[in-house]
């Protein structure tokens, strides 16, 4: 019988092996399949972090944005976490009764340093918001980021265009006040990049104010504009109620225009807005992009300066205005500022819309600018008078201050060598450079 029978072992063992051989193939698969699912998910969420990093702050797609270092590593770079709410809290709390919480744009700039610091020393809560664009170089303002952290002031790292971002400050703290500084400055240079005047000064203001202008309570803003804004003006001294529809560049016309955005924002929406129109701000902490401050660095070096003139031949001349004053005449207009009137992006009643000049009222021409400086150094420079090119510069400014005298009490007291001394004073210890600078200016006291 068993031989009649075929013979299936041969065929069982190959069924055996084969079903080995699948439950082999079956498992190693099993095995592929998970491994490949590991990675896969490994991959996306590698992605996903990487693309949260490079997003929040979430970047604007502008080319402005091509300037901007992000320093993922610096503190204050926006967490959103429960560390950096505290940091944020911490340092625009007010110290004095009745203090203002401050947010300070702009606040790792020249200006914005000064004020912050001052409004601190007051009692004043303040918050610093920068970008830390590389216009001049960023390295002088984290030395100015580093100042203001040992005062306690802490400086978010962010654009004014990042919306999420300020709607967030705003969540954290009821500011009582806007001080905005930050701004794509210089008159030249806007013919080499136009974009990141229309970036900073037009669509950043714009922006800035409308979270104000959503803001519970709404703040009250005290912003920046320029001298710049006469323009062709020829009436002399320079005063609110002249002519600025004729600006001489684009960063005039920006500014120019922020002034009559700060007019839309006012009538719509009551946010009480104060325009200062600061004229030729010099002084220690300076932007190296002014003439004051690359002349001293070329004097030094011995390098050439271009002393410009206009095309008549005639010396130009500013009204060269000592930052200290400037910094008097941003406070008093934070003091004066009245509260604005809306609620929930809803006006309630007419608000506070102001234009001050904050200059010296005593205007300076560059070439005695330069000898004061050639004085100071000790040092001859190399000049060479050129006709002014046409890319925005006027030849001359003036302020009159009489508003700003009447209303805040402004009155600047520091003439151009005066101030000039205590920059000298600044850059040699700044920059390490003692040996050509005259001893006297050791002494000065600070
Ligand atoms: O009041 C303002 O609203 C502006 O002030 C400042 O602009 P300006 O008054 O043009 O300052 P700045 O460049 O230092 O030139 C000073 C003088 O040196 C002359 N100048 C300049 C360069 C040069 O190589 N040679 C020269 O003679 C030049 O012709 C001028 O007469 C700010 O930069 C600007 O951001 C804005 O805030």
């Amino acid at each position: 019988m068993a031989s009649s029978l075929p013979d299936t072992s041969k065929t069982t063992k190959l069924e055996r092996y084969n079903s080995y051989l699948r439950r082999v193939n079956h498992t190693k698969l099993l095995a592929a399949s998970s491994k490949l699912l590991f990675r896969v998910t490994l991959l996306v969420a590698l992605l996903l972090i990487f693309f949260f990093t490079l997003n929040y702050p979430p970047l604007s797609d502008s080319p402005h944005h091509v300037l901007h270092h992000t320093n993922f590593l610096s503190s204050s770079f926006y967490s959103g976490g429960a560390a950096w709410e505290k940091q944020v809290r911490h340092s625009s709390t007010p110290r004095r009764p009745n203090g203002f919480s401050v947010l300070v744009t702009g606040a790792a700039g020249f200006v914005g340093t000064h004020c912050s610091l001052a409004l601190k020393k007051r009692g004043d809560g303040v918050l610093g918001l920068d970008n830390f664009n590389s216009y001049y170089d960023p390295t002088l303002k984290r030395a100015r980021q580093s100042l203001l952290s040992k005062h306690q002031i802490f400086i978010v790292e962010g654009d004014l265009n990042d919306g999420n971002l300020i709607s967030k400050l705003f969540d954290v703290v009821p500011f009582t006040h806007i001080l905005h500084l930050a701004a794509q400055a210089g008159v030249r240079y806007a013919m080499k990049n136009p974009q990141s005047y229309v970036n900073s000064n037009i669509a950043g203001f714009i922006n800035l104010l409308e979270i104000a202008k959503s803001a519970n309570p709404q703040p009250s803003i005290v912003w920046a504009s320029s001298s710049s804004v006469y323009g062709l003006n020829t009436q002399n001294p320079f005063s609110e109620s002249h002519r600025t529809d004729q600006p001489a560049s684009l960063y005039a016309a920006t500014k120019k225009a922020g002034e009559e955005i700060a007019h839309t924002y006012n009538h719509i929406y009551g946010l009480s807005i104060t325009g200062l129109r600061f004229f030729t701000v010099y002084g220690p902490w300076g932007r190296p992009d002014m003439a004051y401050f690359f002349f001293t660095k070329d004097i030094l070096q011995g390098k050439p300066i271009n002393i410009y003139q206009t095309h008549d031949e005639k010396e130009v001349a500013r009204d060269f205005t000592y930052i200290d004053d400037v910094v008097k005449g941003c406070l008093g207009a934070l003091d004066t500022a009245e509260k604005s009137t809306g609620s929930g992006g809803k006006k309630k009643s007419p608000a506070q819309l102001r234009i001050y000049n904050l200059g010296n009222t005593s205007p300076v021409s560059v070439g005695k600018l330069v000898s004061i400086l050639e004085g100071l150094l000790n040092v001859k420079a190399k000049k060479h008078v050129i006709k002014m090119p046409r890319n925005g510069d006027v030849p001359y400014t003036h302020a009159n201050v009489s508003l700003a005298y009447h209303d805040f009490g402004y009155k600047p007291t520091t003439d151009l060598a005066t101030g000039l001394r205590k920059f000298v004073k600044w850059y040699v210890g700044y920059f390490g450079i003692q040996s050509k600078v005259k001893k006297e200016i050791d002494s000065l006291d600070d």
